[in-house]
């Protein structure tokens, strides 16, 4: 079993995916469909913004949680996982943001 939290809560979301969605979280939210688990995902989202302008950082890593959480089931639902969103930052390592943006608008 991996020792990263984040590999071990995709293979469990690969697992459930297709349970009982009576007894599973992850399961329900996949039979609903995609949409409503983007729709979840943006919830989550708002949520932790709303929580970054507080001081209670155990709300905000709460909800960046329930945020990265609803991602991996996002991401599980479209076939891709944590290893896909690795690689594209791996790729992205060492540009700068903003020459990045500066490539783009010179092109
Ligand atoms: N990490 C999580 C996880 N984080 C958040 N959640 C659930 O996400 C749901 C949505 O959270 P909300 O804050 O919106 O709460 P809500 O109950 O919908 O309530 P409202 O805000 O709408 O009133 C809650 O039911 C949380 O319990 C999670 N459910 C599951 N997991 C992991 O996924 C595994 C599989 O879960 P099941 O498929 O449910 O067995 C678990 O063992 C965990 O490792």
């Amino acid at each position: 079993m991996s020792d990263d939290i984040l590999d071990r809560l995709v293979a469990r979301i690969t697992l459930n995916r297709n349970g009982d969605p009576a007894t599973s979280y992850v399961a329900r939210m996949t039979a609903k469909g995609r949409a409503k688990i983007a729709q979840k995902l943006g919830e989550e989202a708002v949520e932790t913004v709303i929580a970054a302008m507080g001081d209670d950082r155990g709300e905000l890593i709460g909800e960046a949680s329930d945020l990265v959480f609803h991602l991996a089931l996002l991401l599980a639902d479209a076939g891709l996982s944590f290893d896909d969103i690795r690689t594209e930052l791996a790729r992205r390592e060492g540009i700068s943001g903003l020459a990045e943006k500066a490539s783009r608008k010179a092109g």
